[in-house]
């Protein structure tokens, strides 16, 4: 049998299938998704079985055998292997990258360099045959051989060159092994006895020396159940050695069994049972059922206003789904994936449910992930990977605040997982459910413009504007599934806009205005609580000398440093370089250098200063860094004990707090001029999610939003929580300029550390890639006619012009129809690369990107 096996190696030369001879005793074993370890290029790589063949594409005679398998039980499917190629093809990475991130960390196996003397030196014996090499590290390989190159280097540091010439002639042999970072944890379990009346009989006959044993025996024979030796040391009082002392008898058994790491073990989650739905809920509902029931893929939408209830339809579906059999993937971004929400999960699911995120660690992230794998949970719920949870027979798909940028990964492979749950679904024959206050236009496009183009080209007009939407990579339609009132009949809470010029006129130079300080004041006299967003989106507080206009910029990027007050540090968020703050300015010495910005840490202390006693929780990155900081800060909060929670992004999501009547935004637009075609979107989802928080139970809520653009249509809009006006505006901007949904949009950014190198290749990559669409036939102005059309923009530099001392240019490419972006980039890469002179130039691809940097 002929093995077909993708190696980890990061190269495109590479990435493609290789022969492998299956050892007869490995036959039964090795399957489509299984990890093996192979021999390649003189080394010992990780691979993945992706097929097999009858006959190899080499001659028998070179054809190498599996060295090793990994794991008894495949960690990919056959249909995870499809879902790599597909993303491989569609967003430009290797399939082995994909293939990668579909595994948990733990299991990136690392294949270590090992080192044994020969069994044949050459000589009488390995002294003679090597002689650089000291009688001890002689005796040690011997008594402890093969060990790792590293570990042996460790402990003889002075005989790296008699090592290094020992196994180039021979005298120390060399392999390799596949070692993963991590093990399952495997605990002592005691097991009650098989023959029960044998060891009652047994324990009546103990002499009486032996009476510790007896009540040993005696208690396990009551417990009567495997119990962790440990643990049942310590509950009886008798020591793990009598334990061991009867297992030697044969009178209990004494083994090593997996362990579940779980991260949630402990904690009580209050069960939950179905609500009655209100006639939306119900409405929805019975169209995700239905289309549950028919077993062909499909994608929904279901819009609700924040307080619409979608959760509940949600657990009410998967209830559903598992009843029939299958599983449930429930996706939410990273920063939602708080406590509060996985406990809705589990306390209607139980331990039915696997929670699968970062902040776990590595250890229970593997386990809950073999919970998936082995088919003991039929719900995941997890950030964006977990689109690539291992079940066999999916039947629902839900991603929750499907908008949230976050659901596009932004280091390769740059997959969306709304895209790839809609591909995994096609498989599966699978309901995909995209859940959102505020849809992205691109999820919109898919539920209310692409029927009514696929209606408008029945009917014989292809050529209307709404034939030109298009959606992403999978996605393509979807049926819409509104929820447009609260659950519980609560009115959305009333947004107040202010103009912050305005106060300024009226001689207000701080940052609360005086609508929002009053409002503040109020809940402080009633006790009730207040979340405050700082919109720090394309906000950067950073050092500027106030007399010369001098500002700290990092040295390898073209970019701004970041103030940290706490620590008087100032960091580059790029690549992390860190310097201390200046006492004075670099430039010209003047002592007058500050730095600048609404940091949280600012506002915080501004609230101090101007609400005297008033207690704050601040949520950023800088509180949230550590394990477990996020869940403690919002409990507390739930425990009343503090008025405020101030945050960034952080605190607008998904929170449901009952005494949170005021919701303040301190700093609307400073995301709605940043050069990014999507800043009013996502300004507008902002404001509209965070408003939601506000009087979601019995109080009524009331929402301040300050702004220096008070007639922004995206504020205007946020204000009458008017989604379909915003969206209204936003397509026409959107079509005006041929941005998606319009078009989709391949972003290829190339890098050099020299400009006039980078320059010069950056044009001759861009008439490649023209060369290319050409050739195609598909160069065409996007505006006016349909079917597939591309138009180049570029080369020209990116946003951040220079990052880790290279600099950086970018060719856009926007085109619609069947185009096969990733192809035409690889395509003008390779030209490019045949050039001597292109040198060190990189070229990166990012498909359907949602950070333009
Ligand atoms: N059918 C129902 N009957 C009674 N209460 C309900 C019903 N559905 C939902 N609720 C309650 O309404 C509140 C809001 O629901 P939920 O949090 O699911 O809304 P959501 O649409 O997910 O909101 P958001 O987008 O703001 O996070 C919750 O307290 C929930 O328990
Ligand atoms: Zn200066
Ligand atoms: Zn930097």
């Amino acid at each position: 049998m002929i093995a077909r096996v993708v190696v980890d190696v990061a190269a495109r030369q590479t990435d493609r299938p290789f022969d492998y001879r299956v050892p007869e005793e490995a036959e039964a074993w090795i399957e489509v998704g299984s990890r093996v370890a192979v021999p390649f290029g003189g080394r010992t790589v990780q691979g993945f079985v992706v097929g097999f063949a009858q006959e190899a594409e080499v001659e028998p005679g070179r054809l190498k055998p599996i060295g090793e398998l990994l794991d008894p039980t495949p960690p990919l499917r056959p249909d995870l292997i499809e879902l790599a190629r597909w993303m491989a093809d569609t967003y430009g990475c290797t399939w082995t990258a994909a293939m990668q991130a579909m595994i948990p960390a733990a299991l990136k196996g690392k294949a270590e360099r090992m080192v044994s003397l020969a069994q044949n030196p050459g000589a009488a014996d390995h002294a003679e045959a090597a002689p650089g090499l000291s009688d001890a590290l002689i005796a040690w390989l011997k008594r402890y051989g093969p060990v790792k190159l590293t570990t042996l280097l460790e402990r003889f540091p002075d005989e790296a060159q008699a090592v290094s010439g020992a196994l180039r002639r021979g005298v120390l042999a060399e392999s390799a092994q596949v070692r993963d970072r991590l093990s399952v944890k495997k605990i002592l379990t005691v097991f009650p006895p098989e023959d029960r009346a044998a060891a009652e009989a047994a324990a009546a006959a103990f002499p009486a020396r032996l009476t510790k044993q007896r009540q040993a025996l005696l208690h396990m024979l009551e417990r009567n159940e495997p119990v962790p030796l440990r643990r049942l040391a310590e509950e009886s009082g008798f020591s793990e050695s009598i334990f061991r002392a009867l297992a030697d008898k044969g009178l209990l058994s004494i083994e090593a069994v997996e362990e579940d790491r779980d991260p949630y073990a402990g904690r009580r989650f209050t069960p939950t049972r179905p609500l009655p739905l209100t006639d939306a809920q119900a409405a929805a509902y019975r169209r995700i059922a239905e289309a549950l029931e028919s077993g062909k893929p499909a994608a929904m939408l279901l819009q609700g206003v924040t307080g619409s209830g979608k959760t509940e339809v949600y657990l009410q579906a998967i209830e559903r789904c598992i009843a029939s059999g299958r599983q449930a993937i429930v996706l939410v971004p990273e920063i939602a994936l708080t406590p509060q929400m996985v406990e809705r999960f589990k306390g209607r699911f139980g331990s039915d449910v696997a929670v699968m995120h970062s902040r776990l660690s590595l250890g229970e992230r593997y386990d809950e992930w073999r919970k998936v794998r082995d088919g003991r949970v039929r719900v995941a719920i997890g950030a964006r990977s977990a689109v690539f949870a291992p079940f066999e027979r999916i039947g629902l798909i839900i991603i929750d605040e499907e908008h949230e940028s976050s659901y596009k990964q932004e280091e390769s492979p740059k997959y969306h997982a709304r895209d790839a749950a809609v591909h995994r679904a096609g498989q599966h024959g699978a309901v995909v459910v995209l859940g959102s206050a505020t849809p992205s236009l691109e999820s919109f496009a898919a539920a209310r413009l692409a029927p009514a183009a696929a209606a408008a080209e029945s009917g014989g007009q292809a050529d209307g504007p709404a034939a030109r939407v298009c959606p992403g990579a999978a996605l393509r339609s979807a049926e819409w599934l509104p929820l447009p009132e609260r659950a519980l009949g609560l009115p959305l809470p009333p947004v107040d806009i202010v103009d912050m010029r305005e106060e300024l006129a009226a001689g207000n130079r701080t940052m609360f205005s005086r609508r929002l300080r009053e409002a503040l004041t109020q809940r402080l006299e009633r006790g009730e609580q207040t979340v405050l967003l700082l919109n720090r989106r394309g906000y950067s507080t950073f050092v500027m000398c106030r007399s010369c206009g001098y500002t700290a910029g990092c040295p390898h990027c073209e970019i701004a440093l970041t103030y940290h007050q706490r620590s008087g540090v100032l960091r580059c968020h790029y690549c992390g370089h860190a310097e201390r703050q200046p006492e004075e300015c670099p430039a010209c010495g003047s002592p007058h250098i500050r730095y600048f910005g609404t940091g949280t840490e600012r506002v915080e202390e501004e609230l101090y200063r101007a609400f005297p006693g008033i207690r704050v929780i601040r949520m950023d990155v800088d509180t949230t860094g550590t394990k477990g900081a996020h869940e403690k800060l919002l409990s507390a909060f739930g425990r009343r004990e503090a008025d405020v929670l101030l945050g960034t992004q952080m605190v607008a999501k998904g929170l449901d707090f009952p005494l949170v009547t005021l919701v303040g935004v301190i700093a609307a637009d400073t995301s709605l001029h940043l050069p990014d075609f999507r800043a009013a979107e996502r300004t507008f989802q902002l404001i509209t999610q965070v408003a939601g928080r506000a009087g979601r139970h019995d109080l009524p809520g009331e929402v301040v939003v300050q702004t220096y653009s008070p007639d922004h249509y995206a504020i205007r809009a946020a204000q009458r929580h008017d989604y379909d006006g915003f969206v209204r505006e936003e397509l026409r901007a959107r079509r005006l300029l041929s941005y998606p949904p319009f078009c989709r949009l391949a972003l290829a950014t190339l890098s050099h550390p020299e400009l006039p190198k980078l320059a010069e290749a950056a044009e001759r990559f861009a008439a490649a890639l023209r060369g290319a669409a050409a050739s195609a036939g598909l160069l065409k102005p996007l505006a006016g006619g349909s079917g597939a059309a591309l138009e180049l923009v570029g080369p020209a530099a990116s946003p951040i012009p220079r990052l880790k001392d290279r600099y950086r240019w970018q060719v856009m490419i926007k085109y619609r129809g069947i185009v096969d972006a990733a192809g035409l980039i690889r395509q003008a890469a390779e030209t490019l690369a045949g050039d001597r002179s292109a040198g060190d130039v990189q070229i990166s691809v990012d498909v359907d990107p949602q950070v333009i940097l």
